[in-house]
């Protein structure tokens, strides 16, 4: 017996995006329709002004320079979901590079990317500067009608190469390939519902197979995206600030709505994007009910455990989890839609519920072990991506400036290399793949 779409429409109601969870069941977490690539109001023509411009910018270290001299325009003549995701692609873009672009960060912003930026965020349900959805999900076009990855480029990026939009464009297209499996992952909800293990397995199957796609799509990233541009001529912009990513980071950031007030705006703290803030790779563990203890490192790079229970947002000390604390920073839709999932048990679950069978297993395993391939594939080009370009920076230091005794006493070379997600990634990275390999269905 198969699925039928109007089943699934009654479990989760959102095949018209946009309510509840902005998911749909043709692009998954990708809008529906292409994100606008300009805002039409001409009271916001200075922003997307300043935005077509800020790869030079950047270049030239205007970018301050620049936004300083901008009015304060609040958000009034933006009417539409699509209008409001351009303004915090826009804005969010803004806030990093101006906190990034100078000889040393700022430990402020100014009123006028703080006033339209909370509102947008607050109206999202996201944080106030880059996130996942500012760099891929809202921040995409394509070039012609086919959607294949060569079609797809980049809206706004802060280097204006073409290894940026790639990496833009690869992430595009495995949230597009993702996106097919929504139907899928409820499918798998609704025939554990009915205990139709029959299109269970078959549903696994189909699940594995788009796994495998996905991984050859993130390992595609080489092909155009080198690894000297991400780290050092992009990934500076993709930080946080607060002390967990990187320890030349402000360790706070004034968010001043008036200069008037500037002695008495709190300091705020946010880790920086992070693939990790996709909502599709999340969906895949809670619904095939694969348990993550989230390990956090802040900058000195103690590792603290943290609990993250079945898609519960914290354990039972509080103590707040990897993956719980990287849903706050999704779209508030999303996040949702985390939540909805994990009310239904996982596949894991279900099967610990039925007698013990050999086919079931075997799909079962097949699936998980696709899972953990992608997470092997991932350690990878973090690996390509992060840690040889932070070591080989670490070496040229050490050659230029010599290395000190106080260096040496304090174990200069061992630090961790923090993710932008504020972790300490290769540790972080391999538990994950590892906690994914260790589950089975006894
Ligand atoms: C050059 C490319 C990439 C680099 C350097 C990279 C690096 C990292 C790092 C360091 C983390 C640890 C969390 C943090 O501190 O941010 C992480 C986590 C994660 N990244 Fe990436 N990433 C890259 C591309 C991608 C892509 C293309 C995806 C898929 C859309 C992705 C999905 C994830 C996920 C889901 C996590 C959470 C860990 C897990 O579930 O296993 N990343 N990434
Ligand atoms: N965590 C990565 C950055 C990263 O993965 C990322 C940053 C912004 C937007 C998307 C990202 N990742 C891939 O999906 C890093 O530490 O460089």
């Amino acid at each position: 017996m198969k699925i039928q779409v109007a089943r699934l429409v009654k479990l989760f109601p959102f095949h018209r995006a946009p309510r509840p969870y902005q998911v749909s069941l043709e692009t998954g977490f990708l809008p529906t329709k292409t994100p606008l690539d300009r805002l039409s109001s001409v009271k916001h023509a200075p922003w997307e002004n300043i935005f077509d411009q800020l790869p030079s910018l950047i270049s030239a270290s205007q970018v301050r320079a620049s936004i300083i001299a901008l009015p304060v325009l609040n958000c009034d003549e933006l009417a539409t979901v699509e209008e409001y995701r351009r303004a915090y692609a826009i804005l969010s873009l803004l806030t990093n590079a101006y906190i990034w672009n100078g000889p040393s960060p700022s430990d402020y912003l100014p009123p006028c990317i703080v006033v339209p930026l909370l509102e947008v965020a607050n109206v999202l349900h996201t944080k106030p500067l880059v996130t996942y959805a500012a760099i891929v999900l809202w921040n995409f076009r394509i070039r012609f009608h086919t959607p294949s990855t060569h079609n797809v480029e980049a809206l706004g990026t802060f280097t204006g190469s073409e290894d940026e939009s790639w990496f833009v464009a690869i992430m595009v297209a495995i949230e597009t390939q993702g996106g097919k499996c929504i139907a899928l992952l409820l499918k798998i909800i609704s025939a554990k519902e009915l205990k139709d293990d029959e299109s269970l397995f078959d549903y696994l199957e189909k699940l594995h197979q788009r796994l495998q796609q996905i991984q050859k799509t993130l390992l595609r990233l080489y092909e155009r995206c080198s690894p000297d541009v991400l780290y050092h001529r992009i990934r500076p912009y993709h930080a946080g600030f607060g002390g967990t990513s990187n320890k030349e980071l402000p360790k706070r950031v004034r968010y001043v709505k008036d200069f008037s007030e500037l002695g008495s705006t709190p300091c705020r703290q946010f880790i920086g994007g992070s693939g990790a803030q996709s909502t599709l790779l999340q969906c895949f563990d809670i619904i095939l009910g694969v348990q993550h203890v989230g390990l956090l490192s802040d900058t000195a790079g103690t590792i603290t455990r943290s609990l993250v229970g079945k898609g519960l947002p914290s354990d039972s000390n509080g103590d707040i989890g990897f993956q719980s604390r990287m849903r706050e920073y999704m779209p508030g839709p999303h996040k949702q839609f985390l939540k909805k999932l994990s009310e239904y048990p996982s596949v894991r679950g279900y099967l610990q519920t039925r007698p013990a069978n050999p086919s079931s297993t075997a799909a079962f395993s097949r699936t998980i072990a696709s899972v953990c391939a992608s997470r092997s594939a991932h350690i990878q080009i973090a690996t390509r991506y992060i840690i040889i370009p932070a070591r080989s920076e670490e070496r040229a230091k050490v050659q230029r400036n010599g290395i000190s005794n106080a260096q040496e006493k304090a174990g200069y070379g061992q630090e961790t290399i923090m993710g932008t997600g504020g972790t300490s990634t290769l540790p972080l990275l391999r538990r994950m793949r590892d906690e994914t390999s260790g589950v089975g269905t006894r």
